[in-house]
């Protein structure tokens, strides 16, 4: 029978000592070299993030027509919380293309909300970190990762794990899974909740302060380089009872950058050596793991794994029979 391989471990991880001195962030460690506090440039506003959700929650109307810019998936999302075995929690998902298409009444209308400082906040952490982070990932990596980066393919998401939403006795605020783009930074409103699983030891969790803020990498990152950059799997549980805002900058190549490494790495599949897939083709597999975790979607029929990082190991992964 054949397996996908272990990731191997130790050689892979991200050296953060060399993230530090190329781009001169304020760094401290968690344990080992897989996930790294910042200390940003600016704090998340989290009391705008909160009156954004609860004018949501309040303004059905507004809400459907904020879901409108985005038909095919909306932008707030609360579908997760209705299934106590999804995800417990409301999101906000825009992006610069999906905030442009705000109609401009709803635009001044969510700014007074919150959106306003929403949006400043976000424009800021990703002028400042995007080329920031890319320029020393791409120290790590061996291969300027710029150019793939070329179209500013950034996310901004904002979280609600809301008492009021969430099934009583669910600790599941969002399941376990490894970001599929190149970095992510999690600002948290100071609740703990979110953990990170040991890379020596899966299934260890390990839980991280609820004030940090977190700089970790996702998939496109472990390929792009070759895989000298780590990506980390991570979760978050709930406390019932207790609400835990958080706000994710996500950052991702180009839709039709090949996922393959810049020279040929003996532990990855042939399909990804050879570029076979571009990160619009992956970010679709992936999405339909993540829709069904978060409540979105329901998988194909046949499909029973609801875990994405299985199926995407095995895709990144040389299989050894
Ligand atoms: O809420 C958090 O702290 C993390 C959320 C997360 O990991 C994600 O949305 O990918
Ligand atoms: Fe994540």
């Amino acid at each position: 029978m054949c397996h996908s391989s272990a990731q191997p471990r130790l050689e892979l991880l991200i050296d953060l000592s060399k993230l530090r001195s190329t781009s001169g962030i304020a760094l401290t460690y968690i344990g080992d070299y897989s996930l790294t506090f910042i200390n940003p440039i600016t704090a998340a506003p989290f009391s705008a993030i909160r009156n954004l959700f609860d004018y949501l929650a309040q303004n059905p109307a507004s809400a459907a027509a904020l879901n409108d810019v985005y038909t095919l998936r909306g932008i707030f999302k609360t579908a997760a919380t209705e299934n106590p075995t999804c995800d417990q929690k409301l999101t906000v998902d825009l992006s610069p293309t999906r905030i442009a298409r705000i109609p401009p009444g709803l635009q001044v209308e969510l700014t007074e909300h919150g959106l306003g400082d929403i949006l400043t906040f976000f424009n800021t952490i990703s002028d400042h970190y995007v080329p920031q982070v890319i320029t020393s990932l791409s120290a790590i990596a061996g291969r300027d990762l710029a150019p793939l980066h070329a179209s500013f393919n950034v996310n901004f998401r904002l979280i609600d794990y809301n008492p009021a939403t969430a099934s009583p006795k669910s600790q599941n605020g969002c399941g376990a899974h490894t970001d599929y783009g190149t970095f992510s930074i999690i600002f948290q409103d100071g609740t703990a909740g979110l953990e990170m699983e040991a890379p020596e030891t899966p299934g260890t969790w390990v839980p991280v302060p609820g004030n940090a803020t977190v700089l970790l990498c996702g998939w496109c990152a472990v390929v792009l380089s070759g895989g000298k950059v780590a990506a980390v799997r991570h979760r978050v549980r709930r406390v019932p009872g207790v609400r835990r805002l958080s706000a994710v900058l996500f950052v991702a190549p180009d839709l039709d950058v090949k996922m393959a490494p810049g020279e040929r790495v003996e532990a990855f599949s042939e399909a990804v050596n050879k570029g076979l897939y571009d990160v619009r083709w992956f970010k679709e597999k992936m999405g339909k793991k993540w829709r069904y975790r978060e409540g979105n979607e329901n998988l194909e029929c046949g499909d029973d794994s609801a875990e994405q990082d299985i199926d995407v190991s095995q895709l990144v992964w040389k299989k050894i029979c």
